[in-house]
């Protein structure tokens, strides 16, 4: 289990994480959702070491992850899928895929299988330029190439964002086969409402750097929770 507890962070001297604690367990969706600019990034990037927290504890399975930097996270386990997918543009697939070893044993550096089973416009396309592929096909190359680590735990920063609907469906149904492999826990950070209800086993509303509502699905309101992370 992922566990992050009285978390505070900073760009500069503007604080944005207010003491934040969330849970995320595997083989579960925990969606933590917000409007903009409540600081949902900013918690990613600091499970994912991307931006150092100031205080509070992120612990993987009861091992204290202590102030690490993104090489270490993801040695640690932890996957992560950025807003925007950060996609190399000039690179082929295949390279794309291959960028996500960095942090492997090079015994270990080789696409598992089960890759192109989640997605395989991904194997026929394997040698086209990352830019010449879709928003939604990046977004699967994106997710495909955080997998390739096999994490214990799989951030996903709104992965729905700019994506047609027949491809956000796809994109659903491969976070309920990872959910259901059991050993991975999902964090969805997502602000299309009726894709996360429909998904998330937990819920965490984030307002102003903490958070403000939570609970599992089939316990908490959907209007309580619409009514929290709404404008
Ligand atoms: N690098 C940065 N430097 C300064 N301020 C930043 C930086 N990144 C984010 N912020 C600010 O921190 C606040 C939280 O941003 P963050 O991206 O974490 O929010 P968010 O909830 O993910 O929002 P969104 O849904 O718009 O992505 C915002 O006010 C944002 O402007």
């Amino acid at each position: 289990m992922l566990s992050v507890d009285n978390l505070t962070l900073h760009y500069g001297q503007s604080q944005i994480l207010h003491g934040i604690g969330i849970t995320a367990e595997p083989g579960k969706v925990t969606a933590v959702m917000g409007t903009n600019g409540v600081g949902k990034t900013s918690l990613l990037k600091a499970i994912a070491g991307r931006h150092p927290y100031a205080r509070g504890t992120i612990t993987l399975d009861g091992q204290v992850l202590d102030h690490l930097n993104a090489f270490q996270a993801a040695r640690a386990g932890i996957a992560y899928v950025p807003q925007g997918r950060e996609i190399f543009p000039l690179m082929t697939v295949q390279e794309n895929l291959e960028s996500g070893f960095a942090c492997l044993p090079h015994a270990e550096r080789g696409v598992p299988a089960h890759i192109f089973e989640l997605f395989p416009i991904l194997k026929d396309f394997l040698h086209r330029r990352g830019g010449d592929l879709s928003g939604g096909q990046q977004q699967q190359l994106a997710i495909a190439r955080a997998l390739i680590t096999r994490p214990r735990v799989l951030l996903l920063d709104e992965p729905t964002e700019g994506i047609q609907p027949n491809i956000i469906q796809q994109i659903g149904r491969v976070i309920a086969q990872l959910r259901e492999q059991g050993d991975m826990a999902v964090i969805l950070v997502e602000q299309y409402f009726d894709f996360t209800w429909g998904l998330a086993d937990r819920f965490f509303a984030v307002t102003r750097g903490t958070v403000s509502l939570s609970g599992e699905a089939g316990q908490i309101s959907r209007e309580a929770l619409l009514d929290k992370v709404s404008i």
